[in-house]
């Protein structure tokens, strides 16, 4: 719990003039990545900025947002706004912490190692060939939705040895309702004023969205334990756990995690994925160049891990997207106690912002940031650059638990779709990012499909 420390006369980094209720709050909702970058432009690699009761520092250089991750790691928390979340995620490892997140981590990391990962592949390549069976020719589809779908089944599958078949729908009209509700309350004053437990139509949707979440997380434990098989996926293993002292899991802490998987685990490579078919749609000369390299290595069969290594170009397809489309635009922290950051001191309870969206278009490392350009990404360029330049995935002790599990799903699938299918984005509609809680395009991706 951070304790805001009293008022000193602080020494603050250059920043945007506010106004003196709202702070950035105006600025900041009507456009949140337009602000930050404006922000980093005008003020530098540090910024402050304050929201009518938060004070925030914006990090816009690599070594800063080392400092904050790597270095200084410990003297930070997951940011108050976060904890929204927590009503749904719980206590799951995205949002605990200190000791307790530490133990829940290392019981996890098993399920995450790349042995085990490469097991996964084949319920990937297996879920996205079993889509492909209800795409038709000439057919309209909004991809975002299928991409997102197709995740939350292989989630389930690999870690839970669970089918959610028509729990999909449910799973997904829950989650549309609590993005909706983090978005809204850090974004509108009104709603960010009015107290969560008021029964106003938005809390009350939320609410319920809660309830559905539950019920089908503790039907899948029931189900699991009630099997008596020990299947080796990760809630068998999280359901067998047993601490030193022969305690076990809770099966709250086990809804937690699960919840915390099915919700982290999806949405961002169905965006990774979502964002993948626009840019492919937009640089022909890309799609071109990405099926000469699946023609060369796969010849028309579906790939495996097997396949990877000799996937290069397509693996620099999905960084580059992931660069000017990172679905987690921007992450935050909070000070557990008073100390310094790029030389200015951060008070207890201060936040602190960084982009990855904004980091990626610094033309400081990134020659035309803005162009979309697979092949920056020859020649062993990510160590050409600073760690912090690039950080789709976060870095330091809290990064991605999924990483590998990501960019092996987010290649096979793209390996699979492409090669049966032509996708064309339909005209005339507008594919805009909305940033809620992650890096969404916001009225779907509408795609022509035309067989191969
Ligand atoms: C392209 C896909 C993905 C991206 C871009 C992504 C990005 C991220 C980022 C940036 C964080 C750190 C958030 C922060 O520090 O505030 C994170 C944490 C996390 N991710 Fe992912 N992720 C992806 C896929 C996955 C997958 C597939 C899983 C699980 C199957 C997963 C599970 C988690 C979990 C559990 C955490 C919290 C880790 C901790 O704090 O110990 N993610 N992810």
């Amino acid at each position: 719990m951070v304790t805001v420390s009293p008022k000193k006369k602080a020494n603050y980094p250059p920043g945007p003039k506010t106004h003196p209720l709202l702070g950035i709050l105006p600025e900041y909702a009507a456009d949140p990545i337009g602000f930050m970058s404006r922000s980093a432009q005008e003020y530098g690699d540090i910024v402050h900025w304050k929201s009518p009761t938060l004070s925030f520092y914006q990090l816009n250089h690599p070594d800063y947002i080392e400092e904050l991750l790597v270095k200084k790691n410990s003297l930070f928390t997951k940011h108050q706004t976060f904890h929204i979340l927590r009503k749904i995620w719980g206590n799951g490892l995205l949002v605990s912490d200190g000791e307790f997140w530490q133990r829940q981590r290392r019981l996890m990391q098993p399920a995450f190692h790349r042995e085990q990962i490469f097991a996964y592949g084949e319920v990937m390549v297996d879920y996205t060939k079993r889509l492909l069976k209800n795409w038709h020719e000439d057919e309209i589809r909004d991809v975002h939705e299928d991409m997102m779908h197709l995740t939350l089944e292989i989630v389930a599958k690999t870690l839970f040895g669970t089918e959610l078949l028509e729990d999909v729908t449910q799973v997904e009209k829950a989650m549309q309702v609590s993005i909706e509700y983090f978005e809204a309350r850090n974004n509108n004053m009104l709603l960010y004023l009015t107290p969560e437990w008021l029964p106003i139509p938005i809390n009350l949707r939320f609410k319920k969205a809660v309830q559905q979440f539950d019920q089908l997380i503790y039907r899948i434990i029931q189900k699991k334990r009630e099997s008596g098989k020990n299947s080796h996926d990760l809630l068998s293993m999280l359901l067998h756990i047993q601490d030193e002292d022969g305690t076990r899991m809770s099966d709250k802490q086990i809804r937690d995690e699960l919840i915390t998987l099915l919700i982290a685990g999806h949405e961002t490579t169905a965006l990774a994925l979502s964002w993948t078919w626009y840019l492919l749609s937009q640089h022909p000369e890309v799609e071109q160049k990405l099926l000469t390299e699946l023609q060369t290595v796969l010849a028309g069969r579906t790939p495996t891990f097997a396949d990877l290594p000799k996937l290069i170009y397509t693996e620099r397809v999905i960084m580059e997207v992931m660069r000017l489309y990172p679905p987690v635009w921007a992450m935050s922290r909070q000070a557990l106690q008073d100390c310094e950051i790029a030389g200015y001191p951060i008070r207890t309870g201060d936040g602190v912002v960084i982009s990855p969206w904004v980091m990626h278009r610094d033309s400081r490392y990134f020659e035309q940031p803005e162009v979309f350009n697979p092949d920056r990404w020859a020649n062993d360029f990510v160590k050409k650059i600073p760690t912090f330049a690039y950080f789709p995935f976060s870095g330091g002790p809290r990064v991605c638990i999924g990483q590998s599990f990501a960019k092996m799903e987010a290649v096979l699938l793209l390996a699979t779709i492409l090669q049966q299918f032509k996708l064309t984005l339909v005209p005339n509609q507008e594919i805009v990012p909305w940033t809620a809680f992650t890096l969404r395009p916001k009225y779907g991706v509408k795609m022509l499909l035309n067989q191969r």
